[in-house]
């Protein structure tokens, strides 16, 4: 009956005009032919008549009035053009957007074969803000299950992980890597005689001396207790050797200021060097022998594996 079904469109576009989600039509020359309040108001239309507007007027009207969409172009038109690549190609087509007022918005896009773009959107500010907090809690997590609490170094997981990875990496190069295991000298007596906290604030000390003393791109970490490592990629025995004896001095070199003393330490280190075919546990457990010699030799030194790579080190 023509009376219900006037009444139905009437209700119909009132549910749509005070609707949360917003509705937009296109015609087939791009004009925009409908929209709703939401959909005005993503735009910022409120104070233009949109009668003759199509989709690039919309655009440059609120972009120069710097809201609706957030685009990251110092070129609108340039914009236009690459969104011109990807709108009307599709009968269908979802993306999420942001506005410049930090909400954002589930756009979904329906072409008719007539042409008219019936455009739908949603407001997901909220889930887009627990997606995030999620995301920077799963960061932090990761972060937590691979760094050292105290020290902020790799911990000997992540360590382990980072040099396989480089060992991956390299294996069919000709270059040599290196690992270096240092573990700091009586530090026992350190606790016994600085405390627990002491001792604490002794190892936060020799990872920043440790940070201080490599380049970015070595790999360090704490592997337990006092005892740190080094992993040393594409370099060769006497550079990795100049590297270890850097870092023996600093420590010595470098006291602790604690509670008005001076705490002085030394550390002892074991190397060796390898081409890049070596496997992690060969590596490790050959820098761990020699620290075992630099121990057993008076402490405060570098002490160097014998293998082909170092013997013109050794001699
Ligand atoms: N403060 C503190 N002490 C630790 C930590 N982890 C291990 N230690 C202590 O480190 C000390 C290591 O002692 P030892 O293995 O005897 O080695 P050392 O006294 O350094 O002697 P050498 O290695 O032979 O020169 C122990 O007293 C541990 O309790 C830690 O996280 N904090």
């Amino acid at each position: 009956m023509p009376t219900q079904s006037c009444d139905t469109t009437a209700l119909l576009l009132r549910f749509i005009d005070t609707s949360k989600d917003g509705y937009g039509v296109f015609d087939a020359n791009d004009k925009l032919i409908f929209s709703n309040y939401v959909f005005r108001d993503i735009f910022c239309l409120e104070d233009i008549c949109t009668d003759g507007c199509n989709f690039a007027d919309l655009v440059h009207h609120a972009f120069t009035q710097k809201r609706g969409l957030n685009i990251e172009a110092n070129d609108i038109d340039d914009w236009l053009s690459y969104v011109g690549t990807v709108r009307r190609k599709s009968e269908f087509r979802l993306f999420e957007v942001d506005l410049v007022d930090g909400r954002w918005m589930l756009f979904s896009e329906h072409l008719l074969d007539s042409g008219e773009l019936l455009v739908h959107t949603k407001d997901i500010t909220r889930q887009k803000v627990t997606e995030s907090r999620l995301k920077r809690s799963n960061e932090k997590l990761h972060h937590l299950a691979l760094t050292d609490e105290l020290t902020q170094l790799a911990n000997r997981r992540s360590f382990v992980e980072s040099v396989e990875s480089e060992l991956a990496r390299c294996q069919r190069s000709e270059g040599f890597v290196t690992m270096v295991v240092m573990d700091l000298d009586y530090f026992k007596n350190i606790n016994d005689q600085y405390g627990h906290h002491g001792g604490d604030e002794v190892l936060v000390h020799v990872a920043k001396s440790l940070k201080q003393a490599l380049r970015q791109y070595d790999i360090v970490g704490r592997i337990g207790g006092e005892e740190f490592a080094i992993f040393l990629g594409q370099t060769d025995a006497v550079t990795s050797l100049e590297v270890a004896e850097r870092v023996r001095a600093l420590i010595a070199q470098t006291p602790l200021h604690y509670e008005g003393r001076e705490i002085y330490l030394t550390a002892s280190l074991g190397m060796t060097c390898r081409p890049c075919d070596v496997g992690f546990e060969q590596l490790y457990a050959e820098a761990d022998e020699a620290l075992y010699m630099a121990k057993g030799r008076g402490r405060n030194r570098v002490d160097v594996y014998p293998s082909e790579q170092t013997h013109e080190l050794i001699a």
